[in-house]
């Protein structure tokens, strides 16, 4: 397969390359100075120039606080690119594969979202991803979208290093305790993409959307506690600050957070066969990467 990924330089991004690397698949992952997806007549050339089979679209505006007082940006590269990628994947009759979040959701509910559960974004960020599944949906059948949350990696910004970055500085760190979702590692979603490329070669065709995030919910303050206990247990961090339990009242931010976005994942386990791996056990190893405190480094 030629697989192009958008948004090379990303968290998603760097940890496809990694795997891709180790595939026979041909494949291409232009930064946003190569390939910048809302440029329309850059991403038709590039489609002509590599000619790919299908097309994994990592590229978002993801700065959820600064999305609200940028909501241009984030409108034209989470809605409008989505449906120019999508336009040109139905164009050459390719799939596409399109990463969405749990910030469409509102939060309001106490058992794991399914896909089919009512939307209600309460953030820019989560309203123009929302729209930007839509774009995708109306531009081609053949698509994958994929909602997964909490992000992190050894790569780009994440909560992760910003713990560790901060820990180098604050004795102590006040972090929400009352806000729930499922950490996911990059690198874990990439394996996830790849499995599924591999079903598309071989003529699985389960279009849709689907939940993918790691195992076990917990809260950032229980993530907190997690990354300090795993770094310390490694031996390498030199300040191990105290985790203080806040509420989000607490700790204003200039956008909404769902205060639960524990994603149902059923669906994509039962029609592509993909397993949920536990994020400790991916924590442990990014944090043997990243070597603690050298979180900045990278
Ligand atoms: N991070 C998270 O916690 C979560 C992310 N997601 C979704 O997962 C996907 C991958 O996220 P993640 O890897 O963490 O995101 P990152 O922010 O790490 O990477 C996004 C990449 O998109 C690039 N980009 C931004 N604008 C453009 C553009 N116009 N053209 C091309 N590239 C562009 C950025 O470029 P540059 O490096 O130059 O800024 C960046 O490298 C996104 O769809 C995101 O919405 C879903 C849930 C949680
Ligand atoms: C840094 C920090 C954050 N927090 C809170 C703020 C917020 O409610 C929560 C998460 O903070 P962040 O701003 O790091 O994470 P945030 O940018 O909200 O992360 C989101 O990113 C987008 C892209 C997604 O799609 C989501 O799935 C999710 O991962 O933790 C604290 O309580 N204490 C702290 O010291």
């Amino acid at each position: 397969m030629r697989v192009l990924v958008t948004g090379g330089n990303g968290q998603l991004g760097r940890c496809l390359q990694d795997r891709l690397k180790n595939t026979s698949h041909e494949w291409q992952a232009p930064d946003q100075s190569s390939l910048d997806i809302t440029n329309k007549s850059a991403i038709s050339y590039y489609f002509d120039k590599f000619q790919p089979d299908v097309v994994v679209n990592a590229a978002a505006y993801t700065a959820v606080d600064k999305a609200e007082s940028e909501k241009d940006i984030a409108y034209l590269v989470n809605t409008v690119a989505a449906g120019y990628l999508g336009s040109q994947c139905k164009k050459a009759a390719i799939p596409l594969i399109h990463i969405s979040t749990d910030y469409v959701f509102d939060g309001k509910m106490t058992i794991p979202y399914k896909v089919g559960d009512e939307t209600n974004p309460q953030s820019v960020y989560g309203t123009t991803k929302l729209a930007g599944e839509k774009a995708v949906q109306t531009a081609l059948a053949e698509h994958i979208i994929i909602r997964t949350s909490w992000v992190f990696s050894e790569y780009g910004n994440n909560f992760v290093k910003t713990m560790l970055r901060l820990a180098n500085v604050h004795p102590v760190l006040k972090v929400v305790g009352d806000q729930y979702g499922c950490p996911t590692y990059a690198g874990d979603l990439a394996d996830a993409i790849l499995q599924m490329i591999i079903q598309i070669q071989s003529g699985h065709k389960s279009w849709g959307t689907y939940h993918y995030c790691s195992d076990q919910a917990t809260s950032w303050h229980g993530f907190a506690q997690v990354i300090f206990d795993e770094a310390n247990q490694q031996g390498g961090i030199e300040n191990i600050p105290q985790i203080r339990l806040i509420n989000t009242d607490e700790y204003p931010t200039i956008a909404k957070r769902p205060l639960y976005s524990v994603l149902d994942c059923r669906l994509i386990a039962h029609e592509w066969n993909i397993k949920m791996p536990y994020w400790r056990k991916s924590l442990t190893q990014v944090l043997s990467i990243l070597e603690y405190g050298n979180a900045n480094n990278k």
